[in-house]
């Protein structure tokens, strides 16, 4: 608990309630800081993530959320600490992991099909020819999310909540323990947005699959989120349930902030149903 800190402007003080620590944790994260020549951008962060667990990883723009994830997943190198996943060293354990980009990032350059990119993550490496079976598993996969129709689709084409129900379907076909999404549907329109949640939904109630979630998106932290993680200045400012921290400062405080790829181009403050 030392690493908790409840300091932040606007959040909640007092109590948070942590995971039951006799769980087994998919991600184990220890003291992590992260350093680039001049700057700290992780100063510290602790915190774990039990087996099936949905976390909300909030907190105001710049605070630290891409970086914490580039580095776990291996992007960014840590400057020390630790961060284990399935009780293994994190680069040890990628294979349990899935990944949904932001929208601006998962825009394709090349002509790719949705059963193309699936297959590659099924494979490790670029499909020049399709087996029947990872067709099949292709098509599962795409069933699982409701996008069986985009299985022949080339990705630029798609919109952009087709394109997030693909990448979640890359995400989720090597049967990760942890799934981690990265403001999933920032850029994407209201119907598409609203469809996606009810997919995160179904994995928020998974007991097999753990989640970590960036959002600005309070619709989403309220639906979804069984734990929130709050990052403020590269610090975990508070860790807890969503009711603790959904008080009316904090609220202002996830939703008040421009989220994802708005915030480059706008200085227009959200609604709390907007990403
Ligand atoms: N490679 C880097 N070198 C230097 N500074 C960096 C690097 N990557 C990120 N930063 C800076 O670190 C801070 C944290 O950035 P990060 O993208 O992790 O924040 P974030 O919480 O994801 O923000 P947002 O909500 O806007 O996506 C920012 O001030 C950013 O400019």
């Amino acid at each position: 608990m030392s690493a908790v800190h409840a300091e932040a402007d606007g959040m909640p003080q007092g109590h948070f309630t942590l995971p039951d620590p006799s769980l087994p944790r998919v991600l184990e994260v220890e003291n992590l800081i992260v350093d680039v020549p001049g700057r700290r951008l992780l100063d510290g962060i602790s915190f774990w993530v039990p087996k099936g667990e949905f976390v909300c990883l909030c907190g105001p723009n710049g605070a630290g959320k891409s970086t914490f994830l580039k580095t776990v997943l291996g992007l960014m190198p840590p400057t020390s600490g630790s961060i284990r996943i399935m009780g293994k060293p994190a680069q040890k354990a990628l294979r349990e992991v899935g990944y949904v980009p932001q929208r601006k990032t998962s825009d394709m350059t090349f002509p790719a099909r949705s059963i193309d990119l699936i297959v590659a993550s099924m494979r490790g490496s670029w499909p020049l020819r399709i087996r029947e079976e990872e067709r099949a598993r292709a098509i599962e996969i795409l069933r699982h999310v409701g996008g069986e129709k985009l299985l022949e689709k080339e990705i630029a084409r798609l919109s952009g909540g087709e394109t997030q129900r693909v990448f979640l379907a890359r995400a989720l076909v090597n049967k990760p323990s942890l799934v981690i999404l990265d403001e999933p549907t920032a850029g994407v329109d209201v119907k598409g947005r609203a469809e996606f949640l009810d997919l995160l939904a179904e994995i928020s109630a998974s007991d097999e699959l753990a989640a970590i979630l960036v959002t600005h998106n309070l619709a989403a932290v309220a639906r979804c989120a069984e734990r929130v993680v709050y990052l403020d200045a590269g610090r975990v400012s508070a860790w807890g349930l969503p009711s603790e921290l959904l008080g009316q400062a904090s609220l202002s405080a996830i939703s008040a902030v421009a989220g994802g790829d708005h915030a480059a181009h706008s200085h227009h403050h959200q609604l709390p149903d907007e990403e």
